[in-house]
């Protein structure tokens, strides 16, 4: 090895000790005489971003390869690809990007330092983006051959700048690129979290240099993290039981840097193959000794840890020195909690400012009923026919004048008239006790999943893509949730099962599965009656709670298959209901029936909804008591039949959904569509569509769709909670007036011309 080399290697050798020595405190936990005979051997293959690796390694970022031998930096390239796993260039490689992606057919990633100068990174990421490289890795401790006689390409930036997971760096770089963002290094798990919500693609957990190892790190990252992307370590892997112990503690892949380097110096492209195939074998061997047959099954159990250094920095370890005040304002928004500055929680401020810069849009984004389906008058009349109601019932004149104006219980004071409607109408038959009012289904999701989630390795399932109400309620509160994925005919019970055992395996405990059974927001699908009874059979058997957000079904023609909770018979199902499309959304008001048994220490039971009302006595107090009143005022005007009620609303929306893809098909004939790349669902009820096209559609894309044609619509990113959908967009068909339509799909016709062609370009 080239002396240079060899001094720096010593030197990262020190850094790397307390790396090396975490994986020392940790043993596996032989699963009785390994895996069983007959059953195969175990698969370490992997899936990260998509892609499949033949295990859950990379190579990691090596400056200066050719110094431990000749052409080492396309030899390094080759082993990884023979070994189907991805190599991750250093910033600081002798080659060029597009040379080293020539070089073998394997995935390429690049790391590269915050440089300080912005058009430094802007030029490095536009030539590995057109080099075909598929991420990139930005990282603070950029280690670089400092010693005088390094060449000069290797000796590293001056520039280079303090924290690669400030979610303003981490979004600016999304903003540069097209290309997923992976954060390595960051300070805390707090930070870590912070870049997930900043819109980074993967974490890297490192050691902190003369502090503790990466490994032993990793837990807390990963718990922060919580399954919202993936999470790679990167420092001390020796071998392949090291590999098998990073994933039990909670990463997706490991870094391999070190002995990828002594493969090469020992023995060149073969060296640094063997060394590779040895790690996966070794990995195989631990997976078989611990009784994993994939990597899905490889959790916190099969490893037995001895305690190792506790954070350096533990909060309220020492007196806090308050930080001076940011220079211009009073609050700095990296200290407030990070769902402020989620991604999900942007999702709708963006929409709604993009909707205010562009008034003359037409959008596609809302769903929002229709205006013309309301008058003042209503109003009017279903607050008399609730008072009439109260006082046939033998309620005084005092009480009346109380229902109205005064507090109400916490619970609601219109639970007999919700069950009377959902008895009546969806054949759902629970007891008025166990209803609880509340202010729209959004606060019904928030109390729920505060009740249900009650600790970190508690996950919450949800079908992808997802509404973005529960997956921000989700992020308020810091729950992980895990999506499976959505196929043609909505989720299926296979995937969620796989889903199931997957979180079962890594040691978290699945709480609940989501889902928009009926016109799903966003994507339109709805569940035949047979998956129904699939879901509930696989929420039995896994005991899982299955919650039903309905909030469609009786504004969408045609009868609907039963909901699941007129199906439950193990009051398996909480029933999240919203009468936002049903009456009116500007009453804000919804339900949940949450008719399961609690039971307490003593052994005493209670309900559910119970439970529910003493969170929201925290959070709302109660619901508005004369928004409660019209509500009920209307559902007793219908008879209970909101069905019937809605009839004319449903024809109302059918007639929308049928002219925008009418107007659709005219603008974009399906020859043109086929040349261009371009589909779209047509759901049968609902209020929305899904159009796939051949570009990206983020907010850059809305930007341009509003501002030189007009028209707006709604990312499919925003409903992937794991990623995915940049190449479609949902539009929403219940708000529009038909005029609006045919100019809408005539302007997004000319925007999905436009940038397709571009982007073909
Ligand atoms: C010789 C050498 C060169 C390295 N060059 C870089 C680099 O250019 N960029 C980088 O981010 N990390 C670099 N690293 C750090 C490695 O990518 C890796 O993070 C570190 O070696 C820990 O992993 P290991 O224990 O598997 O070696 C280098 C490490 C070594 C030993």
């Amino acid at each position: 090895m080239n002396p240079v080399l060899r001094g720096f290697v010593a030197e990262r050798e020190r850094r790397n000790a307390a790396d090396i020595a975490g994986f020392g405190r940790t043993g596996l936990r032989p699963r009785g005489a390994g895996r069983p005979a007959g059953i195969g051997p175990p698969d370490p293959a992997t899936k990260i971003l998509g892609r499949t690796w033949a295990a859950p390694l990379a190579v990691a970022p090596l400056a200066g390869p050719d110094l431990a031998c000749p052409n080492g930096e396309p030899a390094m390239v080759r082993a990884a690809a023979a070994a189907g796993v991805p190599v991750v260039v250093s910033a600081y490689t002798g080659r060029t990007f597009a040379e080293l992606a020539a070089t073998a057919d394997t995935t390429c990633w690049l790391r590269l330092p915050p440089y300080k100068d912005r058009a430094v990174t802007r030029r490095l990421v536009e030539r590995a983006e057109r080099a075909g490289f598929e991420a990139l890795m930005v990282a603070a401790d950029v280690p670089c051959l400092t010693v005088a006689a390094a060449p000069a390409h290797l000796a590293g930036p001056s520039d280079a700048h303090g924290d690669p997971a400030d979610p303003v760096e981490v979004e600016w770089l999304r903003s540069a690129c097209s290309l997923p963002v992976f954060v390595a290094g960051p300070l805390s798990a707090a930070d870590a979290s912070r870049a997930v919500d900043a819109g980074a693609a993967g974490i890297v957990v490192t050691g902190r240099p003369g502090g503790r190892g990466a490994i032993d790190v990793l837990p807390e990252v990963a718990a922060a993290v919580a399954g919202r992307c993936p999470v790679l370590l990167d420092g001390g892997v020796r071998g392949g039981a090291d590999v098998l112990i990073a994933l039990a503690a909670g990463a997706d892949a490991v870094c391999l840097g070190r002995p990828v380097l002594d493969g090469l110096a020992a023995d060149g492209e073969s060296g640094a193959a063997r060394v590779l195939d040895v790690v996966v074998t070794e990995l195989k061997e631990a997976m078989t000794f611990t009784g994993a047959g994939s990597v899905a099954d490889i959790g916190p159990g099969l490893v037995r840890t001895q305690p190792g250094p506790v954070a350096s920095d533990p909060p309220g370890s020492g007196p806090v020195e308050p930080a001076p005040r940011p220079a211009g304002a009073d609050l700095r928004k990296r200290e407030l909690h990070g769902s402020v500055s989620s991604p999900v929680l942007d999702t709708m401020t963006f929409l709604n400012e993009i909707t205010l810069r562009y008034p003359d849009a037409i959008s596609f984004a809302p769903g929002r009923p229709y205006d013309d389906l309301f008058q003042n008058e209503q109003i009017f009349g279903y607050l008399r026919r609730y008072l009439d109601h109260l006082a046939a019932q033998g309620r005084s004149p005092h009480a009346l004048r109380t229902n109205l104006f005064q507090y109400g219980p916490t619970a609601g004071q219109i639970q007999d008239v919700i069950a009377d409607s959902l008895r009546i109408d969806e054949d759902i038959d629970v007891p008025p006790e166990s209803i609880v009012v509340t202010v729209g289904a959004q606060e019904a999701m928030l109390l729920v999943l505060r009740a249900l989630i009650a600790g970190p390795d508690d996950v919450l399932l949800v079908s992808s893509p997802c509404y973005v109400g529960i997956t921000g309620a989700a992020r308020l509160l810091d729950i992980a949730v895990t999506g499976v994925e959505e196929r043609a005919g909505g989720v299926s019970c296979a995937d969620l099962e796989a889903a199931i055992l997957a979180e079962r395996a890594r040691g978290r405990r699945p709480r609940a599965f989501y889902v928009v059974p009926d016109h799903s927001n966003p994507s339109g699908t709805t569940m035949d009656l047979r998956s129904r009874r699939e879901l509930l059979a696989v929420a039995a058997r896994h005991d899982i709670l299955v919650l039903e957000d309905n909030p469609y079904r009786l504004v969408s023609p045609g009868p609907p298959p039963p909901t699941l909770k007129s199906l439950d018979r193990e009051r398996r199902v909480v029933h999240l209901g919203s009468y936002s499309k049903t009456v009116f959304p500007g009453a804000r008001v919804g339900f949940v029936i949450a008719d399961q048994r609690v039971e307490d220490e003593t052994g005493r039971t209670g309900l559910l909804a119970d439970e529910l009302a003493k969170i929201k006595s925290m959070v709302t107090v109660n619901t508005s008591s004369l928004s409660q009143a019209a509500v009920a005022g209307a559902l007793l005007s219908a008879g209970g039949r909101l069905s019937e009620f809605n009839a004319p609303a449903a024809a109302h929306y059918a007639g929308t959904m049928r002219a925008t893809l009418e107007h659709l098909d005219r603008r974009l004939p399906a020859g043109r569509r086929a040349a261009l790349g371009v589909r779209w669902n047509k759901p049968a009820g609902g209020f929305f569509l899904t159009v796939e096209v051949p570009f990206r559609t983020g907010n850059a894309a809305l930007n341009r769709s509003a501002q030189e044609f007009g028209v707006i619509w709604t990312p499919m990113t925003y409903f992937h909670p794991e990623g995915g959908g940049h190449h479609a967009l949902r539009l929403s068909t219940s708000y529009l007036t038909s005029a609006e339509i045919e100019e809408g799909t005539a302007r997004l016709a000319h925007f999905i011309e436009a940038q397709s062609n571009e982007a073909q370009a």
